[in-house]
């Protein structure tokens, strides 16, 4: 019995999309679904109330950030994640790959697994698949994801084979160290770069280790989208179709809906809580630089068709005074806007998806969103 199970609920008729459902110790998750990213145990100015409130069903944290600081011992003598944040629906953390990746020439990989220093004091760490595990185990999350390489972009062939070869074997001896697998699943993450044949090779690698669910990673790197949709339209083929798919680090409007249309269940970017807090929004007329002197005056909501606290109460001169003055309201109210919009998004696609009518729903969108 896993402590995750999915429920392929429809296939649309129109496209690979599906509807799903996501059953987990925290809560049941309808798919497809957006989650909020949350890497210090908060997403960043919002309450648990708030992020219920917008319709947030899952939210992500970070293995590294988290391990770094406070470090996982403290989070667990807190009684975990869920109870430490006050969070009681489903957490998903990231496994420190990407995170790791991310510090670039701070660190060296080796079989054993990363070395690396802290960005906060420099100290000197390594991490390994079975320490990922150890400090996700601690944390409490839902799901934890395997401890993998994010390769590069670009990155030569030979290197892609041997970093994904490598990430197989690092996914093996998470499930080995994995132990509670009653109440916290594990999810395979899918490499090998750019290269059909190689993502091939990862895919068939990754899901002969039997778990609850998997992962795309390696995308979302700085290519250019028409490659990304297409290694995922080729990867997707090699996942199995009763488990959740799981698209690491996306993304934008026309990112989540293309993904969707793949057959992709699961999405996670720092995007919309990011673009916030420098004074962007996205809205239904698309997207709304609020900090730009056209809106100085401007006394309308922020978004006309939008349902969010923002939208039902303040104006865009406010919100670009506040983003202005640098006050924290201004972020708060951006973010509270911003998840609010890619998780209705989600709504309508789920709808959409239910209603056999997921491509004119993206057509229509399309138009609105990016006037194309
Ligand atoms: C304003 O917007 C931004 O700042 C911003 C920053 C980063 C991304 C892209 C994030 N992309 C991404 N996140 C990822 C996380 C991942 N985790 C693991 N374990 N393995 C992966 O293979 C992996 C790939 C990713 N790709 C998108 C937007
Ligand atoms: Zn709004």
């Amino acid at each position: 019995m896993y402590a995750v199970r999915y429920e392929l609920i429809k296939e649309c008729k129109q496209s690979g999309a599906r509807l799903g459902r996501l059953h987990t110790p925290h809560g049941i998750i309808e798919t497809p679904i957006f989650m909020p990213v949350g890497t210090q145990a908060t997403v960043k100015s919002m309450t648990p109330e708030e992020l219920k409130e917008i319709g947030s069903q899952i939210i992500l944290s970070n293995t590294y950030h988290l391990y770094m600081r406070p470090g996982h011992e403290l989070i667990k003598k807190a009684g975990g994640l869920h109870e430490f944040m006050q969070w009681d629906k489903p957490i998903l953390t990231d496994s420190g790959g990407f995170q790791v990746f991310s510090l670039g020439p701070l660190r060296k990989i080796t079989e054993e697994g990363v070395e690396f220093r802290s960005h906060l004091d420099g100290s000197r760490h390594t991490i390994t698949p079975e320490k990922a595990v150890e400090i996700q185990t601690a944390l409490g999350s839902d799901i934890m994801m395997a401890f993998d390489e994010c390769a590069p972009y670009p990155a030569d062939r030979d290197y892609v084979k041997k970093s994904l070869e490598r990430t197989t074997r690092w996914l093996q001896r998470c499930k080995d160290a994995h132990k509670n697998t009653e109440n916290q699943a594990l999810f395979g993450i899918v490499q090998g770069g750019m290269y059909k044949d190689l993502r091939e090779q990862s895919a068939r690698e990754i899901t002969a280790i039997d778990l609850p669910g998997y992962a795309i990673g390696g995308l979302s790197v700085g290519e250019p989208k028409d490659i990304m949709y297409d290694i995922l339209g080729h990867t997707v083929q090699f996942l199995p179709e009763d488990k959740p798919r799981y698209l690491m680090g996306v993304g934008s409007p026309d990112d989540l809906l293309e993904g969707v249309i793949r057959g992709v269940d699961m999405f996670d970017c720092v995007l919309p809580t990011r673009i916030a807090r420098n004074g962007t929004a996205m809205t239904s007329q698309g997207k709304v630089v609020v900090r730009n002197a056209t809106y100085a005056e401007d006394f309308s909501p922020l978004d006309p068709e939008c349902d969010c606290y923002t939208c039902r109460n303040y104006t865009k001169a406010y919100i670009r005074h506040l983003i202005k003055a640098n006050e924290i309201l201004g972020a708060r109210l951006l973010t509270i806007h911003n998840l609010r919009f890619l998780l209705k998004l989600m709504e309508n696609v789920r709808i959409a998806i239910h209603e056999d009518r997921l491509l004119d729903f993206k057509e229509e969108f399309f138009k609105k969103y990016y006037k194309k």
